[in-house]
């Protein structure tokens, strides 16, 4: 029973003179107190004294620091992660027309791209290789894990030139693939999965013995986890490197920008066999619970903001580990192009988007909005 049936029950009314009745406003007259009480105590007979103290909740937030004690956690600079864009010619800086502000890069750009973010406060990268040379791609997606590539070659930089910078790869095979999917495919172009994990293994492994804090496997190929954590745990290194799962990666219209940006568009088809349909909670559900019992220590839904009940679902399945949120290139760019068109104002949109994710359960989100955020927060 709560408390407001309980003095409904008891019969209990407001005394008189108690103060709890209509508003306190100091602004109102006496007048508009006492018509208040008025109607209080002729209108609305049953109403009772907590509804009244419920009722009064602004307090709570006039004040602009009682307004963030309103929120579970605050948006930090330490819970943003960074994708960069990593392409095979050392001296590229290219913008990305549908992703507005930011470039693909060669690795002699890297570190005077990222030492002002670094100062910043950034904390966290994840790396995304783009081969800009297409003779480099081939059936298997063998440039992946080339030694010389631009990913092993960025981690070897980045652990050298910021040594406090955590740095997570994204692990696919579709920006190295002849066909742009995110595997190795059947002779009717379906995926073959055996093939596929064998693969994804081996560049996350070839990433994690470079140096990366965190692999993230974002191909969707059945088993790919397990498989990935028995080679770590194979290979001795298991205790330094940190399994992200894409375990609830939604097929959608919202990675075009990332598919210009990085050249991954698929060749023929489409990911829908690989990636899961917009309306599949339940299928997402069964996603994390395999990735987690799979040996996953991250897991992360994609995209976010169309897709918050999942990220609330991750955080009750995940409920003793960190939850990832990407908020993916076709967000970032609607937010853009809404603002560039007067519907609102950037900043405070990049906030609102941010805060439902957070607010949902993730702790942990990749943005392109990371640079300006370290702009935008204190700590
Ligand atoms: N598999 C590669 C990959 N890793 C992250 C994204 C999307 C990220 C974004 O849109 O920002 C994609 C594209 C895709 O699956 O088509
Ligand atoms: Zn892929
Ligand atoms: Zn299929």
């Amino acid at each position: 029973m709560s408390f407001s049936t309980l003095v409904n029950d008891l019969n209990y009314r407001p005394r008189p003179n108690s103060n709890t009745t209509a508003t306190t406003n100091r602004t109102d007259t006496r007048s508009q107190v006492s018509r208040a009480r008025s109607y209080a105590s002729t209108a609305a007979t049953s109403v009772s004294i907590s509804g009244d103290i419920s009722s009064q909740l602004h307090g709570g937030y006039s004040h602009p620091l009682a307004r963030t004690w309103q929120a579970e956690r605050q948006l930090t600079k330490s819970m943003l992660i960074y994708p960069l864009f990593i392409t095979d010619n050392p001296d590229e800086m290219t913008s990305i027309p549908s992703l507005p502000n930011q470039c693909r890069m060669g690795l002699n750009k890297l570190v005077p791209f990222l030492t002002p973010l670094v100062e910043k406060g950034l904390k966290s990268v994840i790396l995304f290789g783009v081969p800009l040379d297409p003779t480099v791609k081939d059936a298997l997606g063998t440039a992946a894990d080339d030694p010389q590539g631009p990913v092993i070659a960025g981690i070897r930089l980045l652990r050298r030139a910021f040594p406090q910078l955590f740095i997570s790869c994204d692990v696919c095979l579709c920006e190295y693939t002849t066909h742009g999917h995110c595997g190795i495919l059947h002779e009717d172009g379906s995926l073959n999965n055996t093939l596929s994990v064998d693969r994804v293994s081996d560049v996350a492994m070839a990433y994690a013995e470079a140096g990366a804090h965190c692999v993230a496997p974002s191909d969707m190929n059945d088993g790919r986890i397990r498989a990935i954590k028995l080679k770590l745990i194979e290979a001795g290194i298991a205790h330094r490197v940190l399994l992200m799962s894409y375990s609830a990666k939604f097929s959608g219209c919202l990675y075009g920008p990332f598919r210009d940006a990085a050249g991954s568009c698929p060749s023929f088809g489409d990911r829908k066999c690989y990636q899961l349909p917009p309306g599949g909670r339940g299928l997402a559900r069964r996603a994390m619970h395999r990735d987690i019992a799979e040996g996953a220590d991250i897991i992360m839904v994609k995209p976010a903001t169309q897709y918050l009940d999942i990220i609330s679902d991750a955080k009750e399945i995940g409920k003793d580990m960190p939850v990832a949120a990407y908020h993916v290139s076709g967000e970032y760019a609607m937010i853009h192009a809404a603002a560039q068109a007067g519907v609102f104002d950037l900043k405070t949109m990049a906030f609102e988007a941010t805060e439902g994710i957070l607010r949902a359960g993730a702790t942990i989100i990749v943005s392109y909005f990371t640079p300006q955020f370290l702009d935008w927060l204190e700590t």
